[in-house]
């Protein structure tokens, strides 16, 4: 705002009436657009109503709870929110971050009180000028100006620094917190592939805490300062040109605030909407560079490229929908909030000197002296123009806390499904079993679960256990079965018949839904997957994953003992090609499919488990070499829980665990017949109903490698 002594005259006479009629098309306004949204949430209502209630707060058929959608914005639930995200910002009052709080409040303080020292000492540098005093001038402008240049640039640089160091401490904490609880167990795991609220935890964990982190340590100095700015600069505008000139101001701000809001498009809910296609984008590249050798062989690029720019399209018009609104919503927030207010500000400065009745000691009465009239003018523009700007950063903190809602609730998400998932409730949109092509969110407790773990050493067993996806498809009504160490049991079936699913629930992936599941502490059970997980680091940390150098060494592991393990599996050569031991690659693209899957075998050997889930893990392996490491499986005493269409694997095991991919199975000891059987390749002397379902998977391309499969 210029201090300028122009007025809107007339207006001055009938200040009551202005304000009211302004008063009267505000709340015209709000009255008006409040109809709307009524009118607006009725239609959808009345849609979701038609569409067969979906949405609606009924709990679905199987007592499970359908997912409410949320709303984005400042209002009871973005508190709830912030109440639960704020002790983990601000762990207590010893807190370093109740420190930097505490040391921004008063930097805070002290640089109103500049604000206030130089509105005056303006008001005297433009006096000397005006009433041409060269020695005031110089004192004042250069000595007096020279000496407090420095705590100005001392106080305004201390307080970016404070609210860098707050953003970057909420960061730490709120990330460490998420690691902790995304990282217990396998919640990472289940938050994936288990309940499918979040399908971006990356970006909700690097990006989006990131943003909440830096919104919340501004957020403080743009409500705190501004408030403590309206109060001092009101009580000095009050003194200076009357009581309620501070309050007409800060009245108009506020009416306007309430119209914007009013007026404005819900931004925080645009905003948590691009952070969720932003996530989604950056996951198609990254589903790129880790499947870059298949999507090379099937020359798949250009319906990769359609993928990702799809996706990026999506950004690009939400974007471009969202800054077009700004630009309609910014215009008219210039009008109201900087333009009528600066008309309003003129207003209330020359009243004092115009309208006699007015008149304050400061201003208007000492009218002898002009120059005195020109210091008062300079110094009070100064108090309105910080208060205007106070309040200004105060309704534009009301809009940017609309952001910052956008990315509390998604935070917040993040948290709410870490802590439902840790306890044992998933929530996921599950397909309806009657059509098939409906879909539904349902919220799943899996805390009230009959199922029974009980650890016992040297066994497994199952007894009467359904095998259910956590779609709530049932593959199997009652598993039951008993393994002892030393009865190694080969795993059968079509493909998606629940073999994994077995797995996934002997090692607590999937909720038990009943029955009893036997088995020992997990640390004596190993799982090698088809697909080998191969670490960040060395080459020897992907021998002994997850375990450190350091724990290997204590456990007697040289590098000399485990290159036996790595001989043993034929990859002795590895060492040298690598580099040693020490080398660091990437491992998942220097080794081939088949290493991968023998340094898998050797990992298995270094942990030496009572039990061990073979998952199809040595498809790729040679059958010599995959002989050899069975042998020496047995040889060192692992019982072996082994899924594979390779009859050839038939002499390592004593049991046999088929299913029929119809929800039947079959538990028997192996025989001298199954091997002649693996030896001939099966269809020798089978029953007519194993022929029939072997002929079946064929049909269906279920055969596996080279050979016959079981
Ligand atoms: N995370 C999941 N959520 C929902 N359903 C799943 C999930 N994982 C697997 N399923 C379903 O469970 C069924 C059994 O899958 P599973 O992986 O156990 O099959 P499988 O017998 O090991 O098959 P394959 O021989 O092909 O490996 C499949 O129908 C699959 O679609």
């Amino acid at each position: 705002m210029a201090p300028v002594l122009s007025l809107p005259f007339g207006l001055h006479r009938q200040p009551k009436k202005t304000l009211a009629g302004l008063s009267f098309f505000i709340a015209f306004v709000i009255v008006r657009r409040q109809q709307a949204r009524n009118r607006r949430r009725a239609r959808q209502q009345q849609r979701a109503a038609a569409a067969g209630g979906a949405g609606s707060s009924e709990k679905s058929r199987d007592g499970s709870s359908p997912v409410k959608a949320r709303r984005v914005g400042v209002d009871k639930h973005f508190l709830e929110q912030l109440k639960k995200l704020l002790p983990i910002c601000i762990p207590g009052f010893a807190s370093k971050e109740a420190g930097l709080l505490a040391a921004l409040a008063t930097i805070l303080i002290a640089r109103t009180w500049l604000d206030v020292y130089f509105s005056a000492f303006n008001g005297s540098v433009v006096k000397a000028i005006v009433s041409r005093d060269r020695k005031k001038f110089i004192a004042k402008a250069v000595i007096e100006f020279g000496m407090m240049m420095w705590p100005m640039s001392i106080v305004n640089n201390s307080l970016k620094f404070t609210i860098s160091a707050l953003a970057l401490s909420f960061r730490e904490r709120l990330t460490k917190f998420a690691h902790d609880q995304y990282l217990d167990g396998i919640t990472f795991y289940k938050i994936s592939n288990i309940d499918n609220r979040i399908q971006n935890a990356d970006q909700l964990l690097t990006q989006d805490i990131d943003k909440f982190a830096e919104n919340l340590s501004h957020l403080y100095s743009d409500i705190a300062k501004p408030i403590v700015d309206v109060i001092i600069f009101a009580m000095k505008l009050g003194q200076a040109i009357g009581t309620e000139a501070p309050f007409y101001m800060i009245g108009y701000f506020f009416m306007s605030g309430i119209a914007l809001r009013a007026i404005s498009p819900p931004f925080g809910k645009y905003t948590a909407q691009e952070q969720k296609l932003e996530g989604d984008f950056r996951f198609t590249h990254s589903r790129i560079i880790a499947h870059s050798e298949e999507i090379a062989f099937y020359n798949g690029a250009e319906r990769e490229k359609e993928g990702v720019n799809n996706s990026f399209e999506k950004i690009v018009r939400h974007v471009r929908k969202v800054y077009t609104m700004r630009f309609a919503n910014g215009i008219l927030d210039s009008v109201l909030v900087k333009y009528c207010a600066t008309m309003t500000a003129y207003y209330l400065l020359a009243r004092p000197v115009f309208d006699p009745a007015y008149a304050t000691e400061h201003m208007g009465r000492v009218s002898a002296d002009p120059t005195k009239i020109v210091e008062d003018y300079s110094r009070n523009s100064g108090y309105l123009v910080n208060l205007s700007q106070a309040v200004g950063r105060l309704i534009l903190a009301g809009r940017d806390l609309t952001r910052f809602a956008g990315y509390t609730s998604r935070v917040s998400e993040l948290f709410d499904v870490l802590e439902d998932v840790k306890k044992g409730r998933y929530e996921r949109t599950m397909v309806a079993k009657e059509d098939g092509t409906s879909t539904q969110s349902k919220c799943v407790d899996t805390t009230g679960l009959k199922g029974k773990v009980v650890t016992q050493d040297g066994v497994i067993i199952f007894e009467k256990v359904p095998i259910v996806t956590p779609n709530n498809d049932l593959l199997v009504k009652e598993l039951s079965f008993k393994v002892t160490t030393g009865m190694s049991c080969l795993i059968s079936g079509p493909n998606g018949c629940g073999k994994s699913s077995l797995f996934r629930i002997l090692g607590d992936l999937w909720p038990l839904f009943g029955g009893t599941v036997t088995k020992p502490h997990p640390s004596k059970l190993f799982y090698v997957p088809q697909k080998p997980y191969l670490a960040l680091g060395t080459f020897r940390d992907q021998v002994i994953y997850p375990d450190t150098k350091a724990q290997a060494v204590a456990k007697g592991f040289s590098d000399d003992k485990l290159f036996e393990l790595l001989s043993m599996v034929h990859l002795g050569y590895l060492i040298e090609r690598e580099g040693g031991w020490d080398s660091v690659q990437d491992w998942a693209d220097v080794l081939s499919g088949g290493e991968k899957q023998r340094v898998a075998m050797a990992r298995l050997f270094y942990h030496k488990p009572q039990f061990a889930i073979l998952d199809e893990c040595t498809s790729a392996v040679s059958i010599d070499v995959e002989g050899i490491m069975y042998e020496h499986a047995q040889k060192v005493g692992i019982t072996l829980f082994t899924v594979s269409h390779r009859p050839s694997l038939i002499r390592y095991h004593e049991y046999l665990l088929r299913f029929d991919g119809e929800g039947h199975y079959q538990f028997r000891k192996l025989g001298q017949e199954d091997l002649q059987q693996a030896a001939f390749g099966f269809g020798h002397g089978k029953s007519k109903k194993m022929r029939k379902l072997e002929d079946e998977e064929r049909d269906n391309g279920d055969e596996a490698d080279t050979e016959t499969s079981i």
